[in-house]
């Protein structure tokens, strides 16, 4: 496993700025490569800043792209806790992505109104469907980061977190509200070809130190977040400060 890159920039805004220019780059490199390209999005302040400047790059090819989610709070359609909703606001409602690349996980209503479980088995097949019987290309999963190391809803000592098996769960107990969610799992997120960390604010810096010490991802889930070919750590100044 290759050693993460440290990215640190003087406070949050510049972080997003510059997430959002490589972000750009990493999604016209995959579609020069592949003729399209696939990001996993994620909630949480940094993330969504980080769609809000994407949303301003110009000369980016949007109708190639695909756009999946690393967790979803399990809300109904539209609910502005929804990281989709907050996704929209920031970024979709504003540029030409083809709506059938738009991989929104499940909401509540309809049948799977309180099963988030079978909602993520609903996900897990979409993804297989997409990569034919396995999970299609990740080309860059971003991943916000809280304070107890979560990430995505991998919470620390959640059974979800040994998931070997599966791809994607449902969460019912989630420590942070609301309780019901839907998150890809860890092998998922390890699947992706660069894994990114976007993290700002000194309530994380402990985290950060931790995860980069290579703690146990059981007390410390951010520390397994690892991308086949790349991981790398977007901190500013304050995330970082407990580093040596
Ligand atoms: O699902 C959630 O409750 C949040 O989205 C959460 O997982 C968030 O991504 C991190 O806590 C980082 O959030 P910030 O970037 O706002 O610090």
């Amino acid at each position: 496993m290759a050693t993460p890159d440290i990215l640190v920039h003087p406070d949050a805004t510049t972080l997003a700025c510059a997430a959002a220019q490589d972000l750009a780059d990493a999604i016209a490199a995959a579609q020069r490569r592949y003729g399209s390209a696939s990001i996993v999005v994620t909630g949480g302040s940094t993330g969504i800043a980080v769609l809000e400047q994407l949303r301003e790059h110009e000369g980016l090819d949007w109708s190639r792209l695909d756009l999946f989610w690393g967790d979803e709070r399990f809300l109904p359609t539209g609910h502005p806790d929804r990281n989709d909703t907050q996704a929209d606001e920031a970024m979709i409602a504003h540029v030409p992505l083809a709506a059938a690349r738009i991989h929104r996980m499940p909401a509540s209503e309809g049948k799977l109104a309180d099963d988030p479980e079978q909602a993520a088995r609903t996900y897990e097949e979409h993804l297989h469907h997409l990569g034919n019987g396995k999970l299609p290309r990740f080309d860059v999963h971003l991943l916000g980061m809280g304070p107890d190391g979560h990430i995505n809803s991998l919470f620390p000592h959640d059974p979800a977190l040994g998931q070997q098996d599966r791809h994607v769960v449902g969460v019912t107990a989630s420590p942070k509200p609301p309780a019901q969610r839907i998150t890809l799992t860890l092998p998922a997120v390890q699947h992706s070809t660069e894994v990114w960390l976007l993290v700002s604010g000194a309530a994380k810096a402990p985290a950060v130190a931790a995860a980069l010490r290579g703690a146990p991802a059981g007390e410390c889930p951010a520390a397994a977040a690892n991308g086949v070919l790349r991981t790398a750590w977007y901190l500013d100044r304050d995330a970082a400060s407990e580093l040596p």
